[in-house]
């Protein structure tokens, strides 16, 4: 294992390719990058001066014990929450969220934990739910729908979807997941922020879900995964933002730290060994 030092000096170099391309002239560009946000409801200040950045293609943990500030940070991101101070940057250029239009608008899909589906509804329906597609005679164009779920699906390597015409109502855990996700990548999602995508779900499905995690990211979307699951986290996130109390404790690369690495930072909002106090890690690992 690195020792401290070599740690800090990764950090530093920042080993993404995306750092490479920088490092050989070409300036990487995040689809995501959210600098010093701040929240308060009333008296309580939820979030200070947080930032992050989510790589297309790559799948980005957002991680802290309860109460941090993750599910805050998700609402402000996905113009539920206004924030109060705060940059959101989309591809290089800063927008501005004011609500949930304006983050569909730039391409942010959230998966919550609940998945939102109608269990009355077949899959087809559930993923063109209020932007269904109509023929030049304003009818629903069931042929076109079906053709895309199934491309979205197809485009996963989802393989446990026998119909997309079977009733939501009918699936398990894992294949409901696996319906909020394609749906995302239907609408061209650029940002797709999974609320504990394996939350309820057993090993098989869980392992399931990962894989589909990762091909999301592989589809060129910057995932931004929430999660408490510390096994799912090291496995599946290639760059993990710990909050605590509403700061950024670190932003670092998976490969730079260990799961007691990430538990530090998460229980304490540090990490001795790491040796990256929060102000001097924001960032580092990007
Ligand atoms: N609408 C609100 N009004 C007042 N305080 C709030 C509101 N929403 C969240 N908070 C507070 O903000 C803090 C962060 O909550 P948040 O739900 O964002 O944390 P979290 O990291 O998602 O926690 P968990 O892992 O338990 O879901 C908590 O102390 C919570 O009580």
């Amino acid at each position: 294992m690195a020792d401290s030092h070599q740690i800090r000096v990764s950090l530093a170099v920042m080993r993404h390719p995306r750092c490479q391309r920088e490092a050989g002239g070409m300036s990487p560009t995040a689809t995501l990058e959210l600098r010093g946000v701040d929240k308060s409801f009333g008296p309580v200040h939820v979030l200070s001066s947080v930032g992050l950045t989510a790589n297309a293609g790559e799948v980005t943990a957002l991680v802290g014990d309860n109460g941090a500030g993750k599910s805050t940070l998700v609402k402000c991101i996905g113009g539920i929450h206004r924030v109060d101070a705060g940059e959101f940057i989309f591809d290089g250029t800063p927008q501005v969220i004011g609500g949930p239009r304006d983050a569909a608008r730039l391409g942010v899909e959230i998966v919550y934990q609940d998945l939102a589906l109608c269990d009355n509804l077949d899959i087809v329906d559930n993923m063109f739910l209020g932007r269904e597609e109509v023929t030049g005679l304003g009818t629903l164009d069931e042929n076109t729908m079906e053709q895309q779920a199934r491309q979205a699906l197809d485009a996963l390597s989802v393989r446990t979807v026998r119909s997309v015409r079977q009733v939501v109502a009918s699936l398990s855990g894992g294949q409901r997941q696996t319906v909020a996700i394609a749906k995302s990548l239907l609408w061209k999602s650029t940002v797709v922020i999974l609320d504990e995508p394996t939350a309820a779900l057993g090993v098989a499905q869980t392992e399931q879900v990962l894989g589909l995690v990762r091909r999301l990211a592989g589809q060129g979307v910057a995932v931004l995964m929430v999660s408490h699951n510390m096994n799912d986290v090291l496995s599946v996130a290639d760059s993990i933002v710990v909050l605590y109390l509403g700061r950024m404790a670190a932003q670092v690369r998976r490969e730079d730290v260990t799961q007691t690495q990430v538990v530090e930072l998460i229980t304490a909002g540090r990490s001795g060994s790491l040796g990256l106090s929060p102000t001097e890690s924001w960032g580092a690992g990007i």
